[in-house]
């Protein structure tokens, strides 16, 4: 069993400590909290269907980093893993270096959400989180402490079971913060948040990657996450297709290009990549061009075409990760035309 470096509670942000306590053996230990999530090569399969394929990537400290795939991409399978809630068929997590099982005080090290509804739904709020400070040695004014944080004051003495699934998440996001843990995994938080209650979550996020947390949190929107996210991991049908920085992803996936409308498509193609630009057709007859909206007014001046429009497109983050995901989604609709979206 391993020892824990000492850390303390408090309002103001997390701290770690060199002072040791005795850990549950009684020996005393100066180990300090890194919050590191590595995942090593991890893969789990149900019968002949591979979920999670050889999945390898860091988690780091101080950032929020969002764990982003299509529906049934297997985030939540990656996150049950590394959680030790599944069995992985290959590979491991670990988390401040060890896996989850072996962490001493689990509430305290990693405070997760994986599902907002897991909870009895005929204990009240307070004593839910009451029975989970009790079972992990928590002192009980940490209890009021998430109860503030996550604004549910008013709503403590009712039963869970008659939580909406906002009210749902903020109660899974109090018990997450209950150990004022160095790592946070959160399966989906927004899912059923009012738009004050995303306002609130994206800034408490960002609150605790700035006082050195570790933040993992899934998400199917790219838009959702542009608004909070360090860091992406990004994968599709289990495999990883990107693991970037939120700037590096804007860089490199959303490109810009130009929309020309012009009577004389074939004239200002060859106009255009005589001067070295890529033309691309647009199946509405216009032209996507890949120069600055001024360099082709230069060169549409010059050779005397005429154009009827120049548009300057930028692709969305949502855009992007859909071409970035579009081999990997397994579920999507049909169009009334039978065509695929
Ligand atoms: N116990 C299981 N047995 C068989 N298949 C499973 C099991 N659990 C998950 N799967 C399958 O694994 C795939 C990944 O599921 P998972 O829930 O991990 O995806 P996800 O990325 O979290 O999806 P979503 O965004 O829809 O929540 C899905 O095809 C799912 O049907």
């Amino acid at each position: 069993m391993r020892g824990r470096g000492w850390r303390s509670f408090s309002n103001r942000g997390w701290r770690r400590g060199s002072q040791p306590r005795a850990g549950r053996g009684g020996s005393l230990s100066s180990r300090t909290i890194t919050g590191m999530i590595e995942v090593t090569d991890l893969t789990k399969r149900y019968g002949t269907t591979t979920v999670v394929e050889g999945l390898t990537f860091q988690v780091r400290t101080g950032r929020v980093t969002g764990f982003l795939g299509p529906n049934g991409a297997g985030k939540s399978t990656a996150m049950r893993m590394m959680l030790g809630l599944d069995r992985p068929t290959a590979g491991e997590v670990r988390i401040d270096g060890a896996p989850y099982q072996r962490l001493r005080d689990p509430l305290r090290t990693v405070g997760a959400l994986l599902d907002a509804r897991a909870v009895h739904p005929g204990r009240t709020a307070l004593n839910h989180l009451r029975w989970l400070a009790r079972s992990n040695r928590i002192p009980p004014r940490r209890v009021r402490e998430v109860i503030e944080l996550a604004g549910l004051r008013s709503a403590v003495r009712r039963r869970a079971g008659t939580f909406s699934l906002g009210m749902s998440q903020r109660l899974g996001i109090a018990a997450a913060l209950l150990g004022d843990p160095a790592v946070l995994v959160l399966d989906e938080p927004v899912n059923g948040l009012d738009p004050e209650g995303v306002l609130w979550l994206r800034h408490l996020m960002r609150d605790l990657a700035a006082q050195g947390r570790t933040v993992f949190v899934s998400s199917h929107l790219m838009s959702e996450a542009a608004l909070t996210v360090d860091h992406l991991v990004i994968i599709g049908r289990g495999r990883l297709l990107a693991d970037t920085s939120m700037s590096e992803f804007i860089d490199r996936y959303t490109d810009v290009g130009v929309r020309v409308r012009t009577p004389e498509p074939r004239r200002l193609r060859d106009v255009l990549v005589g001067a070295g630009i890529t033309v691309t057709d647009c199946s509405d007859g216009s032209l996507k061009v890949a120069a600055a909206a001024e360099r082709i007014g230069e060169l549409v001046a010059a050779h005397a075409v005429t154009v009827h429009e120049v548009t300057r497109k930028t692709v969305s983050l949502e855009e992007a990760f859909m071409r970035l995901t579009a081999a990997a989604v397994e579920y999507r609709a049909e169009s009334p035309g039978g065509v695929r979206r």
